[in-house]
């Protein structure tokens, strides 16, 4: 679990994060979603690091990142896997190369094991044959699948993952959003992803973090979002008459589906 309270960060005299509170739940992708400029990557960063907070703490599984020096923060550091947009691929080095990287650098490993291991991590994307090419000589879909396998690699406690579907084709990107929930709940991982992908926040969202000016604005799952009155959330969400009409048809398909109803009877839902 990753806890954030009361986050603030300021550049110059410009308010970025505005007393930003949440928890991130683990097994879940939990998801911050919010327009161009609303603060959602500089709340990452703050998260693992990049970014000092000017106030508030981020605790991992109790422990406040924030108060640490770097050496202190290592351990912590090492249980965080990153895919970052673009899947920042190291074009020199091929794929098994990419994914035996992190393994070379940071684990205690015999050379036996990291191969097993970066196979094991290659077999779980479903890539074949792929390991000798180059990124270069993959398509998008694949480079992601190459991102995902060595953010893995370690066994991380934490993913974050920075606009997965950027650049991929609609159906792609589902398989990807797929990919990247399974194994969260399969490895019991806390994943935050930032999106502005409308399909990941339907289909993906456990747990939605909807960020406003800087503000927390409304919060949630993507069950949750379909029957909210934050006029914000439905304005950013449901902008288009095509999205409106989606959600009257989710609306319908969830008041009829029966164990859906018997979850909101038992008080389920939150
Ligand atoms: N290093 C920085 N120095 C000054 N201002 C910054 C810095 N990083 C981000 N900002 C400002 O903080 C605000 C929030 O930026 P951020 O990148 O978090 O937005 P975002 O919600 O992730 O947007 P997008 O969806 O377009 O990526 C923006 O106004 C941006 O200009």
């Amino acid at each position: 679990m990753i806890e954030l309270k009361n986050i603030r960060k300021s550049f110059g005299d410009k308010e970025i994060l505005k007393d930003v509170s949440a928890n991130m739940e683990p097994g879940k992708t939990n998801l911050i979603i919010g327009a161009s400029g609303s603060g959602k990557t500089v709340l990452m960063k703050c998260m693992v690091g990049l970014m000092k907070v000017d106030s508030g703490t981020v605790l991992y599984n109790g422990q406040d990142f924030t108060a640490m020096d770097d050496h202190e923060k290592k351990p912590i550091r090492q249980e965080i896997g990153m895919l970052f947009q673009g899947s920042a691929l190291f074009d020199s080095m091929t794929v098994e190369q990419n994914i035996m990287f992190p393994l070379d650098m940071f684990s205690s490993m015999s050379y036996r094991e990291r191969r097993k291991r970066m196979q094991e991590c290659l077999d779980r994307v479903e890539l074949k044959d792929a390991n000798k090419k180059f990124p270069a000589e993959i398509s998008g879909g694949m480079k992601k699948r190459v991102g995902i396998a060595r953010a893995i690699v370690l066994n991380p406690k934490y993913l974050f993952v920075d606009e997965p579907n950027s650049g991929l084709d609609p159906q792609t990107s589902l398989i990807i959003d797929k990919l990247i929930k399974d194994i969260t709940v399969e490895y019991n991982i806390t994943t935050v992803v930032n999106t502005h992908d409308m399909n990941t926040v339907m289909e993906s969202g456990d747990h939605i973090i909807y960020m406003h000016q800087g503000k927390k604005q409304w919060e949630g799952s993507n069950e949750d979002i379909i029957f909210s009155e934050d006029k914000l959330l439905n304005d950013f969400i449901f902008a288009s008459e095509f999205f409106q009409d989606i959600k009257e048809m989710r609306k319908l398909e969830m008041f009829r589906d029966k164990n859906w109803r018997a979850k909101q009877a038992g008080g389920g839902n939150k």
